[in-house]
């Protein structure tokens, strides 16, 4: 049985046709699962279901084996948003959850300070978000998702409004940070190099149904050149032709 576990799930919004048509997913411990799809085929519903931000219809989801009917104290989320408090500065940001379920302490902020090294952000502890760019910000929300080390993450489109460069560095900073705390990733992406960069697995959802999944065959850690070999190239081409010649 998987960490994350999905199984023959059904979910209709109101007066909608199925949304989500008898999807079943295994996600293992410490493993980093992309899904991929066209706008609208359902990745952030199944998400949201994933996450216990909804409820299925039919079928079951388990999260290390407790059934998932609302979100789990293990799990983190980052959306394409960073939806930072303004008034606070980015220590206190990062520390959020902590101070939401407690008095935080000496060993919190030792660890959101380490976070914030990792995504290289340890001369911005007392800024504010909007003295930050919008990839800082985006790496303080991840640093915030992580600082209670929750052994799952769901990130939906997390870096979708970044550019190349600031993507994929903060694509090294998760792949290291998830790495060093076996988190369970879900991660939801339109971009197909970035899936075949992060994933041991991938999927691709298309109209609620997943239509096809594969593994990816690449060393880790990730490196630069690997998104230049013909692996990784054919792979890309290999699933956006399983994704057709639509927009994505
Ligand atoms: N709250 C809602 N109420 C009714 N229908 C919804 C709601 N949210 C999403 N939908 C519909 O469900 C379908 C799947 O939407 P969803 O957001 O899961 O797709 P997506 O694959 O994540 O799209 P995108 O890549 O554009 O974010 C779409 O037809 C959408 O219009």
């Amino acid at each position: 049985m998987g960490f994350l576990t999905v199984n023959d799930v059904t979910y209709n919004y109101q007066g909608k046709g199925s949304v989500i048509n008898r999807v079943s997913w295994e996600i293992e411990e410490g493993e980093f699962h992309c899904l991929l799809g066209k706008s609208g085929c359902g990745k952030t519903t199944f998400l949201k279901l994933a996450a216990g931000l909804l409820q299925v219809d039919t079928g079951i989801i388990s999260l290390n084996g407790n059934i998932v009917i609302k979100p789990s104290p293990e799990a983190g989320f980052v959306f394409q948003s960073p939806t930072l408090l303004e008034w606070k500065t980015v220590m206190d940001n990062v520390l959020l959850p902590v101070s939401l379920r407690g008095k935080v302490k000496g060993k919190d902020i030792e660890y959101a300070m380490k976070l914030l090294d990792t995504v290289g952000l340890a001369d911005y502890l007392q800024s504010f978000p909007a003295q930050l760019s919008g990839g800082q910000q985006s790496r303080v929300a991840i640093a915030r998702a992580l600082v209670e080390q929750p052994s799952m993450m769901f990130l939906d489109e997390p870096f979708a409004a970044l550019d190349a460069i600031t993507r994929e560095e903060l694509q090294d900073d998760l792949l290291k940070i998830c790495k060093q705390q076996n988190t369970t990733v879900l991660f939801i992406t339109h971009d197909i190099s970035e899936a075949v960069y992060l994933s041991d697995k991938i999927a691709v959802m298309d109209q609620g149904s997943i239509v096809y999944d594969t593994a990816v065959d690449l060393a880790k850690p990730r490196t630069v050149e690997m998104r230049y070999s013909s692996y990784f190239n054919e792979l890309c081409l290999k699933i956006r032709q399983v994704m057709g010649g639509a927009r994505l």
